[in-house]
């Protein structure tokens, strides 16, 4: 049961909309969460997944706000983040209510190449940005805390995005260090997490009114630098899972008023059918819990109409950059190696660096960024450099098939067999069916994909009598949950 202290419903009495009842508020507050998942559109069509799992018996009812969005009906039985389908990135366990970020982020066609998402761990709307980019552009996703940097990092690799570069900063210093850099900005800000009540019902046991005010502080340091680090004309989408004014709407107003002739609201009334039930008279969606049965979410669009000075100066550039770009002879090596292996292409518009013995992708659009600051990672490891050849990283089939799958050396494996793949077993050919054991016997041994809905899932050594598994070490799972 939800422990909601005296103060805080005292103090969101006063802030509840007329139309709303407290009643029902807590009342809500107190209702279990719906589960929803968002579909990797970088891996698999929503129609098609929306057909593998629902002939599956999953029943799947469609966010408004989102067109990948699925709250997941009657299977309260599941583990969703063991299931196949989780464990190899096809969806992402995401909250409904925040979908809504990178939808009004990327609503009215906004086609924004170059984007920032200043406090992105543990990734749930940077992996969905990264899908709407549709692995284009560059996604350059912060994260102010080490030990959350590294599981921002793991989803991203599951989810296959290849465009992403990850940075572990103070978001106060992309407005220092990237002045006017960006085409679309979110600030998914830390907050209080008023919201968060019906997944914790301990979120709200311990609120006090000098803690909102504390991390509004930080936010307004952010919004700033947020707002600086835009580039003239861009979006910026200010969001957070709380729900006092002092957090939301203030935030947004002390905003407008430093820079009183470059910030714009635009209104989200029109974002989706029934936007206009959580609009506010500013155009801000602030959704309370019992609107759409979610969590309760602030989520404002605004627009930068106007250069704004710089604060500080531009830092001087970085210099020992450790990448360099690959020569001719490398590039051409590589991209036969990758095409005579696996039947993959490297996409030609994107960056072949090296480092070392390795070979990485950047995305074109980071190029500029080179020397600006520190990155933690840029991009997708192709492979390693070996004393004959290459070894490709396992990163780097999962995000090239996913943009040039071929089945040619890709072999389909059945639920059971992915999911002894997935538990780092080798797979006996003696397993698949006649014909397949027939292809498989005349297919030359070494490197191959193994695949499941058509999905790749790494890669295996064909050593004639058995598949043998080459699932980075991390990556091996104790538990896969089978649901088809
Ligand atoms: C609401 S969570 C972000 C959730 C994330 N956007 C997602 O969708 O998965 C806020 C994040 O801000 C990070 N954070 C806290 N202080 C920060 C700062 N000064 N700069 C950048 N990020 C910060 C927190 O560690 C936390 O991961």
């Amino acid at each position: 049961m939800a422990q909601l202290n005296t103060n805080f419903i005292n103090h969101i009495e006063k802030e509840l909309p007329a139309h709303l009842s407290l009643q029902e508020f807590i009342a809500y507050c107190d209702k279990p969460l719906r589960k929803s998942i968002r579909v990797n559109t970088l891996k698999i069509s929503t129609a098609q997944f929306v057909h593998i799992m629902t002939s599956a018996g999953w029943q799947l009812s469609p966010v408004p706000w989102c067109a990948d969005g699925f709250w997941i009906e009657g299977k309260d039985d599941i583990q969703l983040g063991n299931a196949i389908e989780h464990i190899q990135g096809l969806f992402y366990i995401q909250e409904a209510s925040s979908m809504l970020p990178p939808t009004a982020l990327f609503s009215n066609d906004n086609t924004a190449e170059i984007v920032l998402d200043v406090a992105s761990a543990p990734g749930s709307k940077a992996t969905q940005i990264a899908a709407l980019m549709n692995n284009s552009g560059l996604l350059v996703a912060n994260e102010y805390s080490a030990s959350r940097v590294k599981v921002l990092h793991a989803n991203v690799l599951r989810m296959g995005a290849s465009h992403t570069a990850l940075t572990h900063f103070d978001g106060r210093v992309y407005g220092e260090y990237l002045y006017e850099s960006f085409d679309a900005i979110l600030l998914d800000a830390p907050c209080g997490g008023e919201g968060t009540v019906r997944k914790d019902p301990l979120a709200l046991k311990h609120w006090d009114i000098d803690d909102v005010t504390a991390i509004g502080e930080t936010q307004k340091d952010l919004i700033e630098s947020a707002f600086l680090a835009l580039k003239p004309g861009g979006i910026l989408v200010y969001s957070t899972c709380t729900l006092s004014q002092l957090e939301n709407q203030h935030i947004c107003y002390h905003l407008q008023q430093t820079y009183p002739d470059a910030v714009e609201f635009e209104s989200l009334a029109e974002l989706f059918d029934g936007a206009d039930k959580a609009c506010t008279e500013e155009g801000f969606l602030h959704v309370w819990p019992q609107i759409y049965d979610s969590e309760g979410f602030f989520v404002a669009k605004i627009r930068k109409k106007a250069s704004v000075e710089r604060v500080k100066k531009q830092p001087k550039l970085q210099k020992n950059f450790p990448f360099n770009p690959a020569n001719e002879k490398q590039k051409a090596e590589l991209t036969q190696y990758f095409y005579d292996s696996f039947c993959l292409e490297l996409p030609s518009d994107d960056v072949i660096m090296l480092r070392d013995d390795e070979y990485w992708l950047f995305p074109a659009q980071f190029m500029p960024f080179i020397g600006k600051m520190r990155f933690q990672r840029i991009g997708i490891k192709l492979a390693d450099a070996m004393k004959k050849g290459y070894k490709a990283k396992h990163e780097a089939v999962i995000a090239l098939s996913a943009a040039t799958h071929n089945p040619a050396k890709t072999m389909e494996l059945s639920a059971a067999q992915a999911q002894d793949f997935l538990m780092g077993r080798d797979i006996a050919t003696s397993t698949f069916d006649q014909p397949t054991q027939q292809q498989l016997a005349i297919m030359p041994q070494g490197e191959m994909l193994v695949s499941y809905h058509k999905v790749v899932l790494g890669v295996v050594k064909h050593l004639g009598h058995r598949l043998k598994n080459n699932l980075p070490r991390d990556l091996v799972r104790d538990n896969v949950n089978l649901y088809l």
